[in-house]
């Protein structure tokens, strides 16, 4: 079954608070400092357990060497990163972190450089925020992969109101760069809650690991809160339930197929495209042998089935079928976690799925298998058969 994450911001959400929820929910603050060392940056992840308005939570705060207070004074050495500093810091993660982590830098820069009107390698990040947001970005992106999480759904995102200040002065709430980062993404702007509640960096955690804005109907194994820094009148922390979607949730998507034997071969290149765009997940032609052995093609199309009817329309506009059939699949996946194995040429992701508590299949990450090969010199082939060694060694354990 799927492990999903689904959040509740009626808080907001900062990078603080979503590496707290993360811990609350599980991971080890070790496995995460470890991968989060490869960023080759001296810190230290400060955990304790706090109470907001009486619900136990986690705060995270993350501290540089000799900047324990950073909040009340900007910390020249951390003072504004460009982009292309902060780009060579993420590039040491491992992938797939490495891939998600810079794509969301680039898109915080995106946001800054529209709201400034400033090219993107001119952004200057604001001071206080620059390392801490590389800290709590790849650690949001490594902290999902040490749960399993495989999707991540949220509700309605209440974004505070009011002011703030920031290094361009007072500045509305959400923050401009904030506001930027949302669009497309439910909020509401709560004016009984006179605070930012949600940050640059706590948007662009949303933007970017969010698969879908929505409540599923979900069995939650575990429900944790991460603490934000501030106390307002409400609980100031960011809940998350931990779980699996509930079977009947599991039919969003129809599978629909039709048969066409009368159709110019030329047009369904034109319905394949004009499906996808409008929002096909999938899209497939088999060449079929009907009644009296005619020649036809079978099309069938996979969409959620909040897009049955426009699907439907589609194809019956672009094909000559006047008929469809629709099934409600069940869609049946095994479970996929990342794990990093120690092998010859150094340590290695890989992916692992399993399927009813049996491991079905162990994949090295291609990208980091790759990486090595051209460091050592080395075929890749021959890095991929240091991995299977080494899984096949420690099988029980990965
Ligand atoms: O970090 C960035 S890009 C940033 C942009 C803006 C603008 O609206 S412009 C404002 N801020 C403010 O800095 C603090 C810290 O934000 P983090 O995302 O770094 O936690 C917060 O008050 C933002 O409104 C940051
Ligand atoms: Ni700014």
């Amino acid at each position: 079954m799927e492990k999903i994450l689904y959040l509740d911001p009626f808080s907001g959400i900062a990078g603080d608070m979503f590496l707290g929820l993360l811990v609350d929910l599980g991971v080890d603050p070790e496995e995460l400092k470890k991968r989060l060392s490869k960023l080759g940056v001296e810190f230290e992840l400060r955990i304790r357990k706090v109470n907001k308005k009486g619900i136990t939570a986690t705060k995270v705060d993350v501290v540089f060497p000799g900047k324990e207070h950073h909040e009340d004074h900007i910390d020249h050495e951390h003072h504004g990163r460009h982009l292309s500093e902060i780009m060579k810091i993420l590039e040491r993660l491992e992938d797939p972190a490495r891939e998600k982590a810079t794509e969301m830098f680039e898109t915080l820069a995106e946001a800054e450089s529209k709201v400034h009107g400033l090219p993107k390698e001119k952004v200057h990040f604001h001071e206080v925020g620059a390392m801490d947001a590389v800290i709590e970005i790849a650690g949001a992106v490594a902290g999902l992969e040490l749960l399993g999480v495989e999707k991540v759904f949220c509700g309605t995102v209440n974004t505070g109101s009011g002011f703030v200040m920031t290094e361009h002065g007072r500045y509305p709430v959400p923050a401009p760069a904030t506001a930027e980062l949302l669009k497309g993404i439910p909020i509401y702007v709560d004016q009984k809650v006179r605070a930012e509640l949600v940050t640059p960096t706590g948007a662009v955690i949303l933007k970017s690991l969010v698969d879908e804005f929505r409540t599923p109907i979900l069995r939650a194994e575990k429900v944790g809160y991460g603490a934000g820094t501030m106390d307002l009148e409400i609980p100031n922390v960011l809940r998350g339930y931990l779980g699996y979607i509930e079977p009947s949730e599991r039919i969003g998507d129809v599978l629909i197929e039709t048969n066409v034997d009368d159709m110019s071969p030329q047009l369904f290149g034109h319905l394949m495209e004009r499906l996808f765009e409008a929002g096909a997940k999938d899209v497939f032609f088999t060449p079929i042998y009907m009644k009296k052995n005619r020649p036809a093609v079978k099309v069938s199309v996979l969409c959620h089935e909040s897009k049955k009817d426009e699907i439907l329309k589609l194809l019956f506009k672009e094909s000559t079928s006047i008929g469809a059939r629709v099934f409600y699949p069940e869609k049946v996946e095994a479970t996929r976690t990342v794990k990093t194995v120690k092998t010859e040429y150094g340590e290695i992701p890989v992916k692992i799925a399993s399927f009813d508590s049996e491991i079905v299949n162990i994949s090295p990450e291609y990208e980091a298998c790759k990486k090595i090969a051209q460091e050592k010199g080395i075929p890749l082939k021959e890095v991929y058969r240091a991995v299977c060694k080494s899984v096949s060694e420690v099988r029980d354990d990965v």
